[in-house]
């Protein structure tokens, strides 16, 4: 074994669709040190960005005559395109194919019935694109020790990893930490529009805001303390920061709101399964 899981990877890698996040997961996976040559991509509309992947080796739209039966199947098209898609990606699937999904809401048994294979099931999110993501898989009970280990450092090559083994968890996880960089962004969104209310140009409250919410995000992430100690750390007695917090922390306040949000995406997230 190599010290890099990434280079002990022999069979061809396909991935089905290479969006936002296929292609996040993409870039991930070349940069750990994956061969371009184990990589094939299929997706009807292929970015530039891809396109210019072939001159590295790696396969666009091959047929199933060309790629033949692939050792692992990444599935990162919309949930409700992967009937459809499913059906002709199964060409390429074997028993011995591992299909590591990253859809929203489609559950191990559907991937199961549609493409067949060991399924995968997994939940990504987009700061992937930097090595910073973070994602949370669950596996079948008939996926191998070794597909695992494929499973894990393709997933492992766009941030840390975290295995469950109750698939229910999947629809919160995906609310949290799948949906959750969104919920930040608007956050900074939010601060630059407040700051504007507040008297503040528009660059500048801006700049203020994303460099703030980029801060604050790298301080908790180097940092070994709790984000309540992050907190309270800012926060004076009797200063600005406790006065924004009264409104915050306040009836209703961020915490309900951020229950109502989390629990909309968990309910989507099952609908999306029908
Ligand atoms: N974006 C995110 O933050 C996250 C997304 N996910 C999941 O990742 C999946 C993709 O999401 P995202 O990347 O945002 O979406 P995108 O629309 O950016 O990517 C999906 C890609 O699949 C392509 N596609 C459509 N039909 C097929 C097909 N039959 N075969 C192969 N490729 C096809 C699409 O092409 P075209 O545009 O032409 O239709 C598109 O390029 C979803 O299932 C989502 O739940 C998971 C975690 C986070
Ligand atoms: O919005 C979505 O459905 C996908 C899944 C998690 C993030 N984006």
């Amino acid at each position: 074994m190599a010290n890099n899981p990434l280079q002990d990877i022999t069979g061809t890698i396909l991935l089905a669709g290479a969006g936002k996040m296929g292609g996040a997961m993409l870039t991930g996976w070349l940069a750990g040190g994956l061969d371009p040559r184990r990589v094939a991509v299929v997706d009807p509309h292929l970015s530039p960005e891809i396109t210019a992947l072939a001159a590295k080796g790696v396969a666009l739209n091959p047929d199933v005559t060309a790629a033949g039966k692939v050792e692992t199947l990444v599935v990162a098209v919309k949930p409700q395109m992967f009937r459809e898609a499913g059906a002709k990606l199964k060409a390429f699937v074997s028993d011995q194919t591992s299909v590591v999904s990253i859809m929203a809401g489609t559950t191990i048994a559907s991937l199961e019935e549609v493409c067949g294979g060991a399924v995968v099931r997994a939940m990504p999110n987009t700061p992937a694109a930097i090595g910073r993501g973070i994602t949370v898989a669950v596996a079948a009970n008939n996926v191998s020790a070794v597909q695992r280990a494929v499973a894990d450092a393709l997933l492992r090559a766009t941030g840390s990893v975290e295995w469950v083994e109750d698939e229910s968890l999947m629809d919160a996880v995906t609310a949290v930490s799948g949906s959750g960089p969104a919920y930040v962004f608007l956050l900074a969104e939010e601060l630059a529009r407040a700051g504007v209310e507040a008297g503040l140009p528009e660059t500048l409250a801006t700049k203020l805001a994303r460099e703030t919410v980029a801060g604050s995000g790298e301080l908790l992430h180097r940092s070994e303390l709790p984000s309540a100690t992050l907190r309270q750390n800012v926060t004076s007695p009797g200063g600005t920061t406790a006065a924004a917090l009264g409104v915050l922390m306040g009836e209703p306040g961020l915490r309900e709101l951020m229950i109502r949000a989390v629990a909309a995406a968990t309910k989507r997230s099952k609908e999306l399964a029908k």
